[in-house]
């Protein structure tokens, strides 16, 4: 684990329930490489955003450490960006305002923002709409502004909670084929939750699958499959991963370490 950026180490936290706390993770350890983007797939509420916000700093837990380039920030904040599913856009700001907000509440002032955002505007696509107001925008283009905010505050760490997870079908797989397109022109370093199986494996260097609550690391899958990667037109050894998650998530064939969720 010399090289990774970010390292979990025995995470433990419990959380309150009406029958005393709860046990949500047990012992969960993760590293990840710089430049490198890793996904976590689980069962519905086996943990995935509690890890992310460890991981945030925004809880502490209970036992474990996290460490960001060997350095102890368990606890603390400001060494990650996170965005959420919810894209927390204010609505009486122009998006090139919003975007510039990631930069404002670390201290630049807001001229200087604003002029560092509009190339990442450029890039993102948002060119021609950085006067626009989130509600003129369709829920594609939201999304990404809420990325440009995330990744505008330069943290060495961008932690994403299901980004695409509010979008239709098609928007969401055009999006899939942005990201893995400008993530492979950044190598920005990523942990990224989602429910969606063929979006992790288009994107990740390697999907971490936690099991059912309390939530450890059952199983990490390695992608080698070139960058960026298209959706729909994954190589065999990527569906042969794709398949084995799924399968270890009980979707196909037998489970092996969780019972089949009834919906
Ligand atoms: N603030 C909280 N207080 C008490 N319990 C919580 C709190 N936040 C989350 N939980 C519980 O912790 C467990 C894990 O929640 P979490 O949101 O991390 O799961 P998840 O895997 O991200 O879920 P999903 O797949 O539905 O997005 C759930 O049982 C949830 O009810």
């Amino acid at each position: 684990m010399g090289d990774a950026l970010l390292e979990v180490r025995d995470m433990h936290l419990a959380l309150p329930a009406p029958g005393g706390p709860r046990s949500v993770l047990a012992g969960a350890d993760l590293a990840v490489p710089r430049g490198a983007f890793t996904c976590v797939v689980g069962p519905s509420g086996c943990g995935k955003s509690t890890l992310l916000g460890v991981v945030a700093g925004l809880r502490r837990p209970d036992r474990g450490a996290v460490l960001l380039d060997g350095r102890d920030v368990t606890g603390t904040t400001g060494h990650a960006a996170w965005m959420a599913q919810d894209d927390l856009l204010l609505e009486w700001r122009t998006v090139l305002d919003n975007v510039a907000l990631g930069l404002q509440v670390q201290g630049v002032r807001r001229r200087e923002a604003r002029a560092r955002v509009r190339d990442l505007l450029d890039e993102f696509g948002l060119a021609g709409h950085v006067d626009a107001r989130p509600s003129e925008l369709s829920g594609g283009l939201r999304q990404r502004a809420a990325l440009a905010r995330t990744v505008a505050q330069g943290r060495e760490l961008l932690l994403l909670d299901e980004p695409f997870g509010a979008l239709d079908a098609l928007t969401r797989l055009h999006l899939q084929r942005w990201l893995a397109a400008t993530w492979a022109a950044h190598r920005w370093t990523v942990v990224m939750v989602t429910h969606d199986v063929r979006e992790a494996v288009t994107l990740a260097d390697e999907v971490v699958r936690l099991s059912g609550q309390p939530a450890q690391i059952a199983a990490r899958y390695r992608v080698d499959e070139p960058h960026p990667r298209h959706p729909a037109g994954l190589g065999p050894a990527t569906r042969r991963v794709e398949q084995d998650v799924l399968t270890g998530l009980g979707v196909l064939g037998a489970p092996d370490d969780a019972p089949v969720p009834v919906p």
